[in-house]
């Protein structure tokens, strides 16, 4: 197995009718200046010849296998190649090309679990358009620990965290609709969330002691309970259970008092209880430069924290710094990773 340093990040095309590739061919044209970390992208070379024509971009794409990628990477993109079953257009979606899509990411999971590749990067795929090939998972997050409880035996649950510099935060339930979060929010689920969060921020992300701020489900954290019973019935006995195991843990606090500037100060992760509480503010306070990471899998994965944004595809003005900002995070991590096994 080569070293973490000698090993690429593994980066999936997402649906290619989005700006997966355009954001890709982005990263890999200004890898000087942005010092883009190597990866091999696991798409339909193409496609990505056809995005780069489209764009006006003089680009050379070398297919190769992970052992080639990193010294492919200064000349020339390097592709894993897969084939989409039907011909790719950008803004025009289609569930045939459902199995190159999930095919990829299933790619990059078996390159890092057996170690050719040091991360996983998946671009943006479209829910709704796999659900239409019969795709069973919410989400990327679902598939992957799927995967990756196929290849270890291990049951595991995958936590979403939305990260940028100005706040990390984590939903409790992911996508699920809005009128099942009450009934899905077990002490279990939550107590198993916080804890793995807690680990993987300290053994992956290096934060010793990391300050956990758990968000109430209803306004003014149930007033008492005069607004809702959950706050303080379900959540409030996790907090103060992980308290007494020794963990620097807040809450169950108001959401909408918990993300100004000064609250935001006092803690490393907020803990919320439903999707939107989590990724309305973690968006609005930094689209561009927020990376969705998942957490509680044998292997990294992170990820941009926008999605496949059809109707830009192909237009030249589709923003890569999210991109960027996952790569360089996966490479952080697996170095991370990699100092903690030396
Ligand atoms: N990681 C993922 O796979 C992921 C993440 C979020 C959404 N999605 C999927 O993407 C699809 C579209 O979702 P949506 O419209 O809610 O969100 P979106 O992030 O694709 O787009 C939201 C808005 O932001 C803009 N935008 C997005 N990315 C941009 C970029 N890089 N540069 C400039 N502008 C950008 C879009 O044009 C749009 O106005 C859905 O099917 C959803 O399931 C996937
Ligand atoms: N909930 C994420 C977001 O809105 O940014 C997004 O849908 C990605 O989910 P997966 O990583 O599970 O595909």
């Amino acid at each position: 197995m080569p070293p973490m340093r000698d090993r690429p990040l593994a980066l999936t095309m997402g649906d290619p009718a989005g700006i997966g590739l355009d954001i890709s061919l982005a990263v890999w044209m200004n890898r000087q200046t942005w010092r883009t970390p190597p990866f091999l992208l696991i798409g339909d070379p193409a496609a990505l010849t056809d995005r780069a024509r489209l764009l006006g971009h003089d680009v050379a794409i070398r297919e190769t296998d992970c052992e080639g990628a990193i010294d492919t990477f200064e000349q020339a993109l390097p592709v894993l190649p897969l084939t989409c079953t039907a011909a790719v257009t950008p803004c025009q979606p289609d569930s045939a090309n459902a199995g190159a899509i999930t095919g990829a990411i299933e790619t990059a999971v078996r390159l890092t679990m057996e170690g050719t590749a040091s991360a996983i990067v998946t671009n943006p795929i479209a829910k709704s358009v796999l659900y239409d090939a019969g795709f069973r998972f919410p989400g990327h997050t679902e598939f992957l620990a799927d995967i990756g409880e196929r290849l270890t035996g291990e049951k595991l649950l995958p936590i979403m965290m939305l990260a940028g510099p100005k706040l990390m935060a984590v939903p409790v339930t992911i996508h699920i609709p809005l009128k099942d979060v009450p009934a899905q929010l077990t002490p279990d689920l939550i107590y198993r969330t916080c804890a793995i969060t807690v680990r993987d921020l300290r053994d992956r992300f290096g934060l010793a002691s990391p300050r956990v701020a758990v968000a109430g489900l209803n306004p003014h954290a149930g007033e008492n309970g005069a607004l809702g019973l959950e706050d303080d019935a379900v959540i409030r006995p996790v907090i103060e259970r992980l308290r007494a195991e020794g963990v620097d843990i807040t809450g169950p606090l108001p959401a909408d008092t918990m993300f100004h500037d000064r609250a935001r100060a006092t803690y490393d992760v907020a803990i919320c209880m439903y999707h939107d509480q989590a990724l309305i503010p973690a968006k609005a306070l930094g689209f561009d430069d927020s990376v969705n990471v998942t957490l509680g899998l044998p292997f990294i994965r992170t990820s941009p924290d926008h999605g496949t944004a059809f109707t830009l595809a192909g237009k030249g003005i589709a923003r890569a710094d999210s991109l960027l900002a996952a790569l360089t995070m996966a490479q952080q991590l697996g170095r991370n990773a990699s100092k903690g096994k030396s």
